[in-house]
């Protein structure tokens, strides 16, 4: 299926020699639109069915069993009913410092290598960005941004969720949407998306286009974090889960991979003479006391989390 000509489709193939060809790619997306599909990416396919075969597994096990098992913080941007997801951060030589249920405990080891695979892709599209954005030598190069982005730091909160929405129409679930519109929080997501269509973006601002599934490529998204580091250049923009014909006898699986900076990184100005050098616009809802300091990673994850949740929790009382 072809996209929307508004999403390019990148090749990555041959990374190292073609890799001012691709950031530059990469930043006119990121400075465009925000999103992009990556083809002839370094993660074998059978990984990823592997992982959705998995994900299968632990959505088919019986209600009670799953209830047992503990979700991490279920985000409260959407419906419980239209959409049930399972979080989990980095497994590190096979070691995991959250509860994890028993067949992803099982598959630990498989889990990893594509934990693993996803963050080696994470870090070519880091690499792109300090590429395309010509940060000095003496400042990191293009190591600038996948330096604070280390797998093995069990603070980054870099998060995989397995995602299924149950068969059914709109008329089952009487909600409009299957996840309602949201940008995600990090620097960058990579989504998986099996089979099942239905992802839509804000292109413009206003106006929403899908985001089809293309084979054998993966969905790469700016988030929260990294537009407010890039003080506004690269754009995270807003998507949700629409309901298609197709989702009332299918079940519709995807994954994705939220990509963060260790959280003590501070969020100085990102140094590229093509970053905006006003000050920062901050969200108007930030504390006083993250005003007055230079915010980390950490914060900033803190704050994404505490609004997302405060409008969740509104949302619950005005429909309740
Ligand atoms: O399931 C999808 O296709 C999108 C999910 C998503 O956007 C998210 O979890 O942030
Ligand atoms: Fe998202």
């Amino acid at each position: 299926m072809t996209p929307h000509p508004d999403i390019p489709v990148i090749d990555f193939s041959d990374f190292t020699n073609r890799s001012s060809l691709i950031a530059n790619q990469v930043l006119e997306a990121c400075t465009r639109i925000g999103f992009f599909y990556i083809k002839n990416h370094q993660i074998p396919k059978d990984m990823i069915q592997n992982a959705f075969s998995l994900s299968k597994r632990f959505f088919d096990l019986p209600l009670k069993t799953k209830q047992t098992t503990p979700i991490q913080y279920n985000r409260g941007y959407i419906g419980l009913f239209v959409q049930r997801g399972f979080n989990i951060g980095p497994i590190i030589h096979g070691e995991y410092n959250h509860p994890l249920p028993k067949v992803f405990d099982e598959s630990k080891d498989q889990m990893e290598d594509f934990f693993r695979a996803c963050h080696a892709t994470i870090v070519q599209v880091l690499e792109a960005f300090a590429i395309a954005l010509e940060i000095p030598e003496e400042e990191g190069g293009r190591e600038w941004f996948s330096k604070c982005h280390n797998y093995e730091d069990v603070t980054s909160g870099e998060t995989i969720r397995y995602m299924k929405y149950p068969r059914g129409g709109e008329s089952t679930y009487k909600e409009p949407v299957r996840a309602g519109a949201h940008s995600d929080f990090g620097t960058v997501t990579l989504l998986f998306q099996k089979d099942i269509s239905g992802l839509e973006i804000q292109a413009n601002r206003t106006e929403w286009i899908s985001a089809p599934i293309i084979e054998d490529a993966i969905l790469v998204n700016v988030g929260d974090l990294l537009q407010q580091w890039s003080n506004g250049l690269l754009l995270s923009t807003k998507h949700r889960v629409v309901f298609k014909p197709e989702h009332e006898d299918n079940d519709r699986y995807s994954i994705a991979c939220f990509a963060q900076p260790k959280r003590s990184t501070p969020l100085n100005p990102i140094p590229s003479h093509l970053v905006p050098k006003k000050l920062p616009v901050l969200p108007k809802e930030l504390p006083d006391h993250l005003r007055e300091k230079v915010i980390t990673a950490g914060d900033y994850l803190q704050f994404c989390l505490d609004t997302a949740y405060a409008q969740s929790k509104k949302l619950q009382e005005t429909t309740e």
